[in-house]
C-alpha cells in the first residue's frame, strides 16, 4: 500500500475525534496506511479493537465514510511488574476491590468475554479464594480440572479459557489459608495452566488490600490493575486502599469502574442513585486516573451470572464493552508514557 502523508494527517485528526473508548487518546499516525487511489484505508491497533462499534462510529462522518476501510490489531505486549519473568500470559490485568460483593467478579468475566469477542485471545485466572465465583457464572461449578502433559486443561466459555481457584480447593479449606499458601495456590494456576499464547490475562484477586492480596499482586507479572467500586462510603473508602496498593507496588493503575452506580426505571428509562453519585470519578481523580464506566444495577446483569449454566450466549450491553475497550486503550497509552 501506498501512503500519502498529507491525507494521513487530516484522517488522522478526524480518527482522533471520534467519540470511541479507542480513540481517547487519538490516533498515532503509523497505525494508519491507505492507498489514495482505490480509497482503501487500513487502521491496525495496538490492543484489542471492537470492530463494529468504530465502524459505526466512523460511518457517522463523511469524510471517514468515503474510504474503503479495512480495521485490525497486533497486540503489543507490554512491560509488567516483573521484567524478569518470561510473558507468556500476555498482558497480565488484575481486577481488584477493596471490599467483598461490589461486583468484582462479574466485572472481571465481563471484560475477559468482551475482549474474546474481539478476537483477542484471553484467558482469565479466577484467584478469589474467599469466594471463587467464575466457575458458577461460566456455568461449570461442578467441573473437575483435567492434566493433560503435565498442564492443567482450562476451561472453556466460547474462545475464553478460564482456570479458578475454586477448583484445587474446597472453599471452607480456603478462607481460613495465609498468604503463603493462597500465592502458592496461585503460582500454581498461573503457572501450571495450559493458557496457551495469550494477549490478556484477566485475574479476578481476592477483595481487600491485606496480606493476602499484597503478596499475591506481588508474585503475579502485572500489566495493570482495576479497581472496581460501587459508590457508597463504605465501598470507596476501602477502595481507595486498593488503589494505593497498587501505587505502593508500583504497579500502574488502569483506573476505577463504579458498579451499581444508578438504577435505571424500565418504564422511563430515569436514572435513580441509590447509593449517591459521582463518588468513583472522585477516587479515579484523586489518582490522576480515567472512570473506566459506571454501570448500572442491573438485575437481568446479576441474574443472567447467577444462572449462566441454563443459557447459552451471556449477553454484554454497549456499555460494557466499551469499559473493556477503554480498559486495554488506556493500559497501552498508560505504559507508552511510562516508557
Ligand atoms: N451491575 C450489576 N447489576 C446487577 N447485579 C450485579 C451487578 N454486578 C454484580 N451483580 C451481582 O451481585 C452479586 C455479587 O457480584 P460479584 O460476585 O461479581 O461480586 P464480587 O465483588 O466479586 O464479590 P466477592 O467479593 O464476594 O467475590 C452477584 O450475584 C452478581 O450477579
Amino acid at each position: 500500500m501506498k501512503s500519502f502523508s498529507a491525507k494521513n494527517e487530516q484522517l488522522v485528526a478526524l480518527l482522533s475525534d471520534l467519540a470511541h473508548p479507542a480513540c481517547e487518546h487519538g490516533i498515532h499516525p503509523d497505525w494508519l496506511s491507505l492507498d489514495s487511489d482505490t480509497k482503501e484505508a487500513k487502521l491496525t491497533f495496538p490492543f484489542a479493537i471492537d470492530k463494529p462499534s468504530l465502524i459505526a462510529a466512523m460511518d457517522n462522518d463523511p469524510d471517514l465514510s468515503a474510504w474503503q476501510w479495512t480495521i485490525d490489531c497486533q497486540i503489543k505486549r507490554l512491560a509488567n511488574s516483573k521484567p524478569d519473568l518470561p510473558m507468556k500470559t500476555g498482558n497480565v490485568i488484575v481486577v481488584s476491590s477493596g471490599k467483598g460483593g461490589v461486583g468484582k467478579s462479574s466485572v472481571s468475566v465481563s471484560l475477559a468475554l468482551a475482549l474474546s469477542r474481539m478476537g483477542a485471545r484471553v484467558g482469565l485466572l479466577d484467584a478469589d479464594i474467599y469466594g471463587p465465583s467464575i466457575p458458577t457464572m461460566l456455568g461449570k461449578p461442578e467441573h473437575k480440572l483435567e492434566v493433560k502433559n503435565d498442564k492443567l486443561q482450562p476451561i472453556k466459555y466460547e474462545q475464553l479459557s478460564a482456570n479458578s481457584i475454586g477448583y484445587l480447593v474446597d472453599d471452607n479449606d480456603a478462607t481460613i489459608w495465609r498468604g503463603p499458601m493462597a500465592s502458592r495456590a496461585l503460582q500454581q494456576l498461573f503457572n501450571d495452566t495450559d493458557w496457551g499464547l495469550l494477549d490478556y490475562l484477566i485475574v479476578d484477586m481476592p477483595p481487600g488490600t491485606g496480606d493476602i492480596q499484597l503478596t499475591m499482586a506481588q508474585q503475579l507479572p502485572v500489566t495493570g490493575a482495576v479497581v472496581v467500586t460501587t459508590p457508597q462510603n463504605v465501598a470507596l473508602k476501602d477502595a481507595e486502599k486498593g488503589a494505593s496498593m497498587f501505587e505502593r507496588l508500583e504497579i500502574p493503575l488502569i483506573g476505577v469502574l463504579e458498579n451499581m452506580s444508578y438504577f435505571e426505571c424500565g418504564h422511563c428509562g430515569t436514572p435513580t442513585y441509590l447509593f449517591g453519585q459521582g463518588g468513583g470519578e472522585q477516587l479515579a481523580r484523586r489518582h490522576a486516573v480515567k472512570t473506566l464506566g459506571q454501570w448500572p444495577l442491573t438485575p437481568e446483569f446479576g441474574a443472567q451470572l447467577d444462572a449462566l449454566q441454563k443459557q447459552t450466549t451471556l449477553e454484554l450491553s454497549a456499555l460494557q464493552k466499551q469499559t473493556a475497550q477503554r480498559v486495554v486503550a488506556e493500559l497501552y497509552h498508560l505504559k507508552q508514557q511510562s516508557v
